[in-house]
């Protein structure tokens, strides 16, 4: 049973200009913990005619949103940031429940959410234009930055929390106002947020909060032109579906998809350093982060050792409800989502994989999978070319950095790539020739708000995060001031 301090924060309505609204035709949609299979809640499931509400409410707020000084916008995402690491207890037992993810990962998933809002609160003071030497003697050049104005966010059940406030963050920072449609699986977590949002004296229409049938409310904020902007994160499928249905209105759009991230070990490498990034970019979150090891490559003078070493490892974890203590894994956010990893795990042993550990479903309900690792992996096999998202680690043999570089971008994704060595030149050399928007050099996992995230190739467009991040809600104006010699 979920045990809150805030109680007010199990928001089960749709957020609309301000007002907690409930489905004009009384529909609904259920909640589940998907660790236990209980009913969480009963949340509203609203349409195409609440998401018009929703845009018509961002439209009106974002008149006079944009007309706040930077400092004052700042000011009110400050108190917003202060809320949610305020209740970040209460925000990560909801996540858990409606996610899975140990009480560990929620809790710190919650401050990685939160510092979106305190990172881009600072931003949104140093959106600077520009004064261009002028070409005549009676004209000046100026540069203005504007807000996009009204956008769209679609975002996934993966990280609940830190979706919405990577994208809620600049939007809001810059000037823009913001309807947010989170996943079915997990909209507790955004309606707990709007909650704080509003406590924070975010003003009514700022952020809107739509939960319901993907499809039907992300045609009606596609097809609206009064929406600028879409954002979104999720599968590439559905990214390259919802850029296509921007086209007709031309909108601004943001999207950061699948990945198929390579995780190279060289034989110079910190082996003890590479097992533990190896942990921590596989098994986080299950498995089921866009920036997860996909598919890891061990030159072959440590491949027997680092297998070794590693599955030792995946095998100590221990497995269990998110809510346990000590838990490292908790379940997959659904069925299907297990059935995928199985998938992969049958197709690698057919084609000559070797189980080391793990390989099977876990007896404590159908959406737990033992961690696994698979060695002999190779390129034929499904895993190489599909994003996996679960707790499956193949580990496959390579001889050269040049045989291993083709390897690794032998891909349509683009996101996140990783690789251990300590030799300064072969360093610049593998992270200059890696075909991703992130590389991590020693590291495992590198996600952080002060730096860009998004991807080359399939893994989508434009960069959340860091400085850079809020140029997606920015439009640039150019202003020619003429008769100033008069
Ligand atoms: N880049 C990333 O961080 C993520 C990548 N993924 C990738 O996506 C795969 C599938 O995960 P999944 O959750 O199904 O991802 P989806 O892309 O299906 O879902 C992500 C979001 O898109 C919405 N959505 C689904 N269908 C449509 C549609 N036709 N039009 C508009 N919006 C839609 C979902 O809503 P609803 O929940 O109501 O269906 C959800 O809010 C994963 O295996 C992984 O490869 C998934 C999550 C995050
Ligand atoms: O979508 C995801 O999987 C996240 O962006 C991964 S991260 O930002 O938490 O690394």
């Amino acid at each position: 049973m979920l045990e809150l301090k805030n109680t007010a924060l199990l928001q089960t309505k749709c957020l609309i200009n301000g007002e907690w609204v409930e489905s004009s035709e009384g529909n609904t949609l259920d909640v589940f913990n998907p660790a236990t299979g209980e009913l969480v809640a009963t949340v509203a499931s609203v349409g195409p005619a609440e998401t018009q509400q929703a845009i018509a409410a961002a439209e009106a707020a974002q008149k006079t949103w944009k007309k706040k000084t930077a400092k004052e916008r700042a000011a009110l995402l400050r108190r917003w940031h202060d809320l949610l690491m305020a209740n970040q207890e209460d925000l990560a037992k909801l996540m858990t429940a409606e996610q899975g993810k140990p009480l560990a990962e929620s809790r710190g998933e919650i401050g990685y959410a939160a510092s979106f809002i305190e990172w881009f609160a600072e931003e949104g003071k140093r959106i600077y234009g520009d004064m261009i030497p002028t070409y005549a003697p009676d004209r000046r050049i100026l540069v203005m930055k504007e807000p996009v104005g009204v956008c769209a966010a679609i975002t996934p059940w993966n990280f609940p929390a830190a979706m919405i406030t990577r994208k809620a963050g600049p939007a809001l920072a810059a000037g823009c106002t913001m309807i947010i449609k989170p996943a079915s699986e997990t909209p507790l977590s955004a309606l707990a947020m709007g909650v704080l949002a509003i406590e924070a004296g975010i003003p009514a229409g700022v952020i809107n909060i739509v939960v319901g049938k993907a499809s039907q409310i992300a045609k009606t904020l596609t097809d609206s032109s009064v929406v600028r902007k879409l954002t979104f994160t999720g599968s590439t499928p559905i990214g390259k579906l919802l850029m296509k249905d921007c086209a007709d209105t031309m909108k601004k759009v943001s999207l950061e998809l699948g990945g198929n991230a390579p995780f190279v070990v060289f034989d110079d490498a910190d082996i003890d350093e590479a097992v533990k990034g190896a942990m921590m970019s596989k098994y986080r979150n299950a498995g089921q982060t866009c920036v997860c090891a996909n598919r890891i490559y061990v030159q072959a003078g440590v491949y027997d050792t680092f297998v070794g070493k590693f599955a030792a490892q995946v095998a100590a974890m221990k497995i269990g409800h998110g809510t346990e203590d000590g838990v490292e894994q908790g379940p997959l956010i659904n069925r299907a989502a297990v059935d995928k990893v199985d998938e992969h795990v049958q197709d690698a042993i057919s084609k000559g994989g070797k189980i080391v550990t793990g390989g099977k479903r876990h007896e404590l309900g159908d959406n737990f999978y033992l961690p696994t690792v698979i060695a002999n992996a190779t390129q034929d096999m499904l895993f190489a070319k599909e994003e996996t998202f679960g707790p499956l680690a193949p580990v496959f043999k390579f001889e050269t950095e040049d045989d291993v570089i083709a390897m690794a971008n032998d891909t349509e994704y683009g996101l996140a790539s990783y690789f251990y060595s300590r030799d300064i030149g072969r360093i610049f050399r593998v992270a200059e020739a890696l075909e991703t928007g992130l590389v991590g050099v020693n590291a495992g996992v590198i996600a952080t708000e002060v730096a860009p995230f998004g991807g080359y190739k399939e893994s989508g467009l434009g960069r959340e995060g860091s400085k850079y991040g809020i140029d997606d809600y920015i439009n640039t104006k150019y202003v020619c001031l003429a008769g100033l010699d008069k």
